[in-house]
């Protein structure tokens, strides 16, 4: 991955939250900026070993569920697992929110966000009430913007990179 200068404004967010400790002292230098239009989704991943195993996220403009899944088990002999069956549960990401995973979270489970336009928010959303919402509680979606903000350990110098022969 090569190094860019953050714009300032951004700057200032990636110093806030990693003065929470969410990178164990670290600074964020690094920030995904994902944009999705209504009933847009991103299908379930994981985010891979280059980043710190802390993900931070500010969410703008709508609310999300973001949904967690088992990985695929490798044993044979199972029957083929859906994503269905692979689901455990999900977050409210509300608008103007600062979400941080770490640990199981964020290296074992999948995350996604499924395409739709409404949410039907039920007991599968695990932090309702922290959230402020209520079971049964139906939310249209509209365009959200996500910042995702991460350290990652090893960053190359562009300058380096060039000068290789
Ligand atoms: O938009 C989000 O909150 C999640 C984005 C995400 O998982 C990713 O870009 O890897
Ligand atoms: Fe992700």
């Amino acid at each position: 991955m090569l190094a860019e200068k953050i714009p300032d404004w951004l700057q200032v967010y990636c110093e806030k939250i990693s003065s929470l400790g969410a990178f164990s002292g670290k600074t964020a230098n690094h920030v995904l900026v994902n944009e999705y239009k209504q009933g847009e989704g991103i299908m379930p991943h994981e985010d891979g070993p280059l980043y710190h195993p802390t993900v931070t996220t500010i969410s703008l403009g709508s609310h999300t569920l973001l949904d967690f899944y088992t990985p695929i088990s490798r044993s044979d002999g199972e029957a083929p697992q859906t994503e269905e069956s692979r689901f455990l549960f999900s977050l409210l990401v509300k608008p103007r929110s600062l979400l941080i995973l770490q640990d199981e979270m964020y290296q074992r489970l999948l995350h996604g966000i499924r395409p739709c336009d409404q949410d039907t928010l039920t007991d599968k959303v695990v932090n309702l009430s922290a959230a402020g919402a209520l079971p049964g509680e139906t939310l249209t979606r509209d365009t959200r913007v996500s910042l995702t903000i991460r350290h990652v350990p090893k960053v190359m110098k562009a300058k380096l990179i060039l000068g290789r022969k």
